[in-house]
C-alpha cells in the first residue's frame, strides 16, 4: 500500500514523525507515500491472474496515456532504468510509481503552485524527483522543497544517490526514519497539528478496493484481511472525518484526495 499526500503544511511545528532537523520547514507541502509493502508476499506478486486483477489498467490503455502525455526529463527516467537495474525483483521494483504518474505528479505540483512537498515513503527516489521537477518548473522560490521520509537504509542511500545524481539535491531534502506508523496515524497527526494550510491536499496512493475486483480470495485470508483492513480503514477513517472532504479516483492504484472543510 502507498500512501501519498500532497499538502500544504501550516507551522508552528512538525510532527514527531519528523527528526528535528526538519521540524522548521514545512509551511507549504506534499506528504507522500507510505507503502505497505508486506502486504502482498512474494508468491502472490509473482502470480499474473491475481497481478491481472490487482493492476486493472489495461497495458494498452496506460501506453496510450504516457504516448499522449508529457515525458518524464531523462534524467528522471534513469532513475527508473537504475531502480530496475538494481533492484532485479519486480516484486520490488513494482512498488515504484509509474512514468505516467511521475508526469501526473509534476502536472500536479505546478497546477497546485505547491512549495513545499513532504513526501513519506521515498523509496529510490523517483516521485521525490518529479516533485522537485514540479517546483523547479514553478521557478521555485528559496523555500521551496521536498521534504522525503524513508524508514529503509538501503532504499535511503540508493534515493541519496539518485538524487544527487538527478541534479535535484537542491530541492530534496532526504531523511532515513524508524517510523513505521500507518495511513491513518499519519493523516491524523497532519490534521490534529493543523498542519495542512486551507488549500492543501492530502494523496493517498494504493486506495483501491481489491475486493470489488472479486479475485482478493485468490489471497489467504490473513493477507486478505490485512489488505482489505488497512485500506478500506483508512478510506471510512476519512469519509467519516467532518474535518475533510474526499474524492478516490479509481486510477493508478487508486488515488483519495483529500482536503480540509473551511
Ligand atoms: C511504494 S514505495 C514508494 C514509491 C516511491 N516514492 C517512488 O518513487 O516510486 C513505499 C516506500 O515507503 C517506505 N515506507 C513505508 N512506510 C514508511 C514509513 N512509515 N516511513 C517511511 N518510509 C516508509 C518503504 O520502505 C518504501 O520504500
Amino acid at each position: 500500500m502507498l500512501f501519498r499526500a500532497l499538502k500544504k503544511f501550516r507551522l508552528p511545528s512538525l510532527p514527531s514523525l519528523l527528526p528535528p532537523s526538519s521540524r522548521a520547514i514545512v509551511p507549504n507541502s506534499i506528504l507522500s507515500n507510505v507503502k505497505k509493502n508486506f502486504l502482498f508476499p512474494r508468491e502472490f506478486h509473482n502470480s499474473q491472474p491475481l497481478r491481472e486483477t490487482l493492476f486493472y489498467l489495461k497495458t494498452e490503455d496506460v501506453d496510450y496515456s504516457q504516448s499522449v502525455s508529457f515525458k518524464l526529463p531523462e534524467q528522471i527516467q534513469l532513475i527508473a532504468k537504475n531502480t530496475t537495474e538494481k533492484i532485479s525483483d519486480n516484486n520490488i521494483t513494482d512498488m515504484m510509481i509509474s512514468e505516467l504518474q511521475g508526469s501526473f505528479f509534476i502536472f500536479l505540483v505546478q497546477a497546485l503552485k505547491a512549495n513545499r512537498i513532504l513526501e513519506v515513503g521515498t523509496f529510490t527516489g523517483l516521485s521525490a524527483a518529479c516533485f522537485a521537477e514540479g517546483l523547479r518548473r514553478l521557478g521555485s522560490k528559496d523555500d521551496a522543497k521536498v521534504v522525503t521520509i524513508e524508514y529503509s537504509k538501503e532504499y535511503y542511500e540508493m534515493a541519496k544517490n539518485n538524487i544527487n545524481n538527478a541534479g535535484y539535491s537542491d530541492l530534496v531534502e532526504l531523511i532515513s526514519n524508524a517510523d513505521k506508523g500507518g495511513y491513518i496515524k499519519y493523516y491524523d497527526t497532519i490534521l490534529e497539528r493543523n498542519l495542512l494550510s486551507d488549500d492543501g491536499i492530502i494523496i493517498a496512493d494504493n486506495v483501491k478496493k481489491l475486493e470489488a475486483e472479486g479475485k482478493l480470495d485468490l489471497l489467504p485470508e490473513e493477507f486478505r484481511d490485512r489488505c482489505i483492513i488497512s485500506m478500506s480503514r483508512f478510506n471510512e477513517h476519512v469519509k467519516n472525518d467532518p474535518r475533510t472532504t474526499q474524492v478516490l479516483l479509481p486510477v493508478f492504484d487508486g488515488l483519495s484526495f483529500m482536503r480540509k472543510n473551511i
